[in-house]
């Protein structure tokens, strides 16, 4: 088994652009408020693991890098609520310590992405990679930590529906490790990533936990939060 705390991770959110996210809640949310939405949760997720100290580095992988560093800044256009009254009280918003990489040009998909990020976090140092969604917000450090030290050399956190893949730690490898890992992110994901795992001769373990596994993708896992956190998210 490879260790997982010789040099250790570093965490990848891939996020896709500040326009097409969230699809699915078409049907009860507004552009506008999807918007919103995509960037409160990003935020939330980074900020949970650019604060855990167990990571080497944060990297966002996305096709619109001034989006998201607009929302790292807290100046995400169209943004209400709390960065906007941070501003306004003058205390200081959040200070940008992800590194924001751009996915290579046509389309290549989440997998694609996820694929030359895996450079970047290799050139930062790490021997482990942790994917995490960015549309997670109940996810809490202690979600982070229970995949970290999962005893496993590839650790899935499921969704809600234990599917697909929520959080994913994969180790690096070396640059003779030919392609690594091949992230199958997609319907099914869970059994994808175990099977890959197996092929490869690496042991696997699956967390589930409810930050974790609270993903935000149809109209009932939106009416399933908290008003309170409904509203805080818009
Ligand atoms: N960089 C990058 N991130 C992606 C891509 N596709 C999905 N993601 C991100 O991967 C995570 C999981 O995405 P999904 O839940 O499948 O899709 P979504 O974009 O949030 O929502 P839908 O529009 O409902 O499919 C989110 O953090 C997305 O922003 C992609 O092509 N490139
Ligand atoms: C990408 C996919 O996530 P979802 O689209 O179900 O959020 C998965 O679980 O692999």
């Amino acid at each position: 088994m490879t260790s997982r705390f010789a040099a250790g991770s570093v965490a990848v959110v891939p996020l896709r652009d500040g326009v097409s996210g969230k699809s699915r809640l078409a049907a009860a949310l507004d552009p506008g408020a999807r918007r919103r939405l995509v960037v409160a949760l990003a935020r939330h997720v980074v900020d949970v693991l650019v604060a855990d100290e167990r990571l080497v580095g944060v990297v966002v992988v996305t096709a619109d890098v001034p989006f998201v560093d607009a929302v790292l800044s807290g100046a995400a256009p169209g943004l209400t609520g709390s960065s906007s009254s941070d501003r306004q009280s003058g205390l200081p918003v959040r200070s940008r310590t992800a590194d924001v990489i751009r996915e290579p040009d046509g389309r290549p998909g989440l997998n694609g992405a996820l694929d030359h990020a895996r450079e970047r976090a290799r050139r930062l140092g790490a021997d482990r990679m942790l994917v995490v969604h960015a549309d997670l917000p109940l996810l809490t450090g202690d979600d982070v930590g229970a995949v970290l030290t999962a005893d496993a050399d590839v650790v899935v956190a499921t969704d809600r529906h234990a599917t697909g893949t929520n959080l994913l730690s994969v180790p690096l490898g070396g640059h003779d490790d030919g392609d690594g890992f091949s992230f199958r992110f997609g319907p099914g994901s869970r059994a994808a990533h175990e099977a890959e795992a197996a092929a490869r001769g690496l042991t696997s373990a699956v967390v589930h936990r409810t930050g974790s596994a609270a993903d935000l993708d149809t109209i009932d896992d939106w009416a399933g939060l908290p008003a309170a956190l409904r509203a805080r998210l818009l």
